[in-house]
């Protein structure tokens, strides 16, 4: 005997699995902040971003061609923040998130800045912003 399962009416929750990239403890230099000194003075952030796949096609084929290459990824985030300034940790979590949702096709990513040694006593402070969908 077959037994269908429908999962609205059974109550089910179903679980969407996706693939995710990640860049860990991604240092970089860049004007940050809402002083006159540190619109003057790079500041070094760190970066944590997870990138949602659109589909996990590369773990079959082996192709970076079925994926998002990474190494891209980093480049246009190192090349965006040396060009551009923010006041806000959160304006620049967001300008990151865009990018890679934009430029690579990513359906959801977790982007958190952090500065570093900025407040006596305080290794990080920064922001995480999630945009995008799981589902
Ligand atoms: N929510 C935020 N608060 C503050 C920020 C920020 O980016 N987001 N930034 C500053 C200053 O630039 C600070 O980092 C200097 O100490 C203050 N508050």
């Amino acid at each position: 005997m077959i037994l269908r399962l429908n999962a609205t009416t059974a109550g089910l929750q179903l679980t969407t699995l996706m693939d995710i990239l990640f860049l860990r403890e991604f240092k970089l230099d860049t004007i940050i902040g809402i002083y006159d000194w540190e619109r003057k003075i790079p500041q070094t952030i760190q970066l944590d971003v997870e990138i949602g796949l659109p589909n996990s096609r590369a773990c079959e084929t082996d192709n970076v061609e079925d994926t998002i290459d990474y190494a891209k990824i980093v480049a246009r985030i190192q090349e965006t923040l040396a060009a551009k300034p923010f006041s806000l940790v959160e304006a620049l979590a967001e300008h990151v998130a865009q990018l890679i949702i934009n430029e690579f096709g990513s359906p959801w990513v977790k982007v958190s800045v952090a500065k570093l040694g900025l407040i006596r006593g305080i290794k990080q402070l920064g922001v995480v912003v999630e945009r995008g969908s799981k589902g």
